[in-house]
Formats: C-alpha cells, sequence, structure tokens
C-alpha cells in the first residue's frame, strides 16, 4: 500500500514527478520551456514551499499565486484544455506516488486552485 504525502521531501517529489510530465507533455510544456522559460532552480523552491504551506505546515508563502497566473495568460491563454491536462497530470502523479488524507487534499486543492484561476481569467480586473 502507498503511503500518505507526510513531509517535505514526498512534497519535493510530487512536484519533480509532475514536471517531469508536465515539462514535456505535447499540451501545456510550452508554456513552461517556451513561454514563461522557467528556471526551475528557482522555480522549484517556490512549488515546494507552496504546496507544504498547503498540505502539511504554515510556512509563510505568500506570492500571489493568481497574479502570476493572470501575467502567464497575457502571454499566451490558458485555456480550458490546458487546466484539464494540468489537473490530469497533477492527479495522475499523486495517485502513483501517495494514497491517504493529505494526497486527496492535494487533489482536491489542486482543483478548487486551477477553477478559482480559470474564473478570475475571465472576469474583468476591476473585480479582482
Ligand atoms: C493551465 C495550467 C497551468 C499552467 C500552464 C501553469 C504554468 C505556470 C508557470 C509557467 C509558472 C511560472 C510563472 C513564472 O514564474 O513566470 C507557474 C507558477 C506557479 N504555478 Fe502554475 N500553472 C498552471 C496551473 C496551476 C495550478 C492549478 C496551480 C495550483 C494548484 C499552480 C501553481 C503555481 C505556483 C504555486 C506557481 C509559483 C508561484 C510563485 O512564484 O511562487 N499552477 N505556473
Amino acid at each position: 500500500m502507498k503511503q500518505d504525502i507526510q513531509n517535505r521531501a514526498d512534497i519535493e517529489l510530487l512536484v519533480r514527478t509532475f514536471y517531469e510530465k508536465a515539462l514535456q507533455d505535447e499540451q501545456i510544456g510550452f508554456i513552461f520551456t517556451t513561454v514563461a522559460q522557467i528556471d526551475l532552480t528557482q522555480h522549484f523552491p517556490r512549488l515546494f514551499d507552496f504546496w507544504e504551506n498547503i498540505l502539511l505546515t504554515p510556512n509563510g508563502y505568500k506570492h500571489n499565486v493568481l497574479k502570476t497566473h493572470l501575467d502567464l495568460h497575457q502571454k499566451v491563454p490558458l485555456k480550458a484544455v490546458h487546466f484539464e491536462r494540468w489537473l490530469f497530470l497533477f492527479v495522475a502523479t499523486v495517485d502513483e506516488l501517495f494514497e491517504g488524507k493529505v494526497a486527496n487534499n492535494a487533489k482536491n486543492k489542486a482543483l478548487s486552485i486551477a477553477t478559482v484561476i480559470q474564473v478570475k481569467l475571465h472576469r474583468p480586473t476591476t473585480l479582482l
């Protein structure tokens, strides 16, 4: 039986495994590599902090994730198919590695945040 997500090392494994899939994905890979040209040495620690903060222990993570994706949306339209693919890969990664309450919470939080981002992408900026 798989274990639940229990510590920072588990979060790191989750994020790294997800990115192995996302970066080479036919539908969303280019957004990370060609459009945003992310530097993984900077990007990964932020993602570790983000997920640790949500799933394990508050750590003061304060970046505006919504704004990050609104800015990205100005460079490339983030569409429903992109979010669906992102979620599919994320859920597949969680299920591949972990099982339990925190793992379920990770999938639920990803879905809620993806939903909020998508709703806000289609609202006038005055309502943000
Ligand atoms: C269509 C789906 C998505 C795509 C293509 C995408 C892509 C990206 C990219 C390219 C960045 C780096 C932006 C930059 O630094 O220039 C980023 C940052 C980030 N994304 Fe996403 N993302 C998606 C959905 C999500 C969702 C659903 C979540 C959360 C559940 C999320 C969490 C984050 C976080 C935490 C950061 C880092 C923010 C920081 O700088 O601290 N993303 N995303």
